[in-house]
């Protein structure tokens, strides 16, 4: 379980994150979702150790890591841009933390992640010979190799297109379940947040709005920004399709 508490995070004297309190169980996926300037990223380089809090504690598996240097703390990140190597084809890619960290992950496992990832066949191919859904694969396969205890996702999908944004959801879902891995998503898109994850975290000026099921959310948004800026944004979507047909009324 990961455990926030009384986390403040200020820059210039403006606290960027505001006391967030909040429990994550072991193989939950959760979203955090927020405008911009929400403090999303910022609460991905506090857990990830990238910078340090200003106040409170983070605390996994009962283990106090606030202070933890990022390399033991067991939090791994897929960014936006998947950060590959262009020069390594995608299996020195996959494996290139792995080598240094051998003992993590045996060749086996190795094996089966590439398999359960679908890129057996694209495996001596250069970076630019893939497309955006297997770059994301092959930057997914790398981190897994690492065996994380915590996957955090920087906007996963942004960089992709319809059906592969769907395929890519059901693998990040599927990966979750299967080695109960528990993942942080950040993103700005309600839909994306609303239908892969157990739980949405909605930060509104480095405050929790709302963190609950997406039903809950959906069914029962608990302030008006949760009901004003993120369903408003759904509701806009479904309008501007159903216009199309001429129904004003959707
Ligand atoms: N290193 C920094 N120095 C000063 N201010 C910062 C720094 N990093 C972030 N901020 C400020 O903190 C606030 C939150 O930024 P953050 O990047 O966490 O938001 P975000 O929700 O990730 O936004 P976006 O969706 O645009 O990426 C913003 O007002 C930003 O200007």
């Amino acid at each position: 379980m990961l455990n926030l508490k009384n986390v403040i995070k200020s820059y210039d004297n403006k606290k960027v994150l505001n006391d967030l309190s909040l429990s994550i169980e072991k193989g939950e996926i959760v979203s955090v979702l927020g405008s911009s300037g929400s403090g999303k990223t910022t609460l991905l380089n506090c857990l990830l150790g990238i910078v340090d809090l200003d106040g409170g504690e983070i605390i996994l598996d009962n283990k106090d890591i606030t202070n933890e240097p990022i390399e033991k703390r067991g939090f791994n990140i897929v960014f936006q841009d998947y950060a590959l190597f262009p020069h390594l084809s995608a299996y020195r890619n996959i494996v290139y933390g792995w080598r240094n960290n051998p003992s993590v992950c045996t060749q086996e496992e190795v094996d089966s992640l590439i398999d359960l990832l679908e890129l057996r066949e694209h495996l001596d191919k250069d970076i630019d010979q893939l497309s955006g859904g297997q770059k994301q694969r092959v930057a997914l396969a790398r981190t897994l190799t690492l065996k994380p205890k915590v996957l955090l996702l920087d906007e996963p999908l942004s960089a992709l297109d319809g059906v592969i944004r769907e395929s890519i959801k059901e693998t990040i879902k599927t990966i979750s379940r299967e080695f109960q891995l528990t993942t942080i998503i950040v993103t700005h898109d309600p839909e994306e947040a609303l239908t892969m994850s157990d739980k949405v975290l909605i930060l509104n000026k480095g405050k929790i709005a709302q963190f609950d099921t997406p039903e809950n959310i959906i069914k029962h948004p608990q302030d008006e920004f949760v009901k004003t800026f993120i369903l408003n944004q759904l509701y806009i979507k479904k309008d501007n399709i159903m216009k199309l047909f001429g129904d004003t009324h959707a």
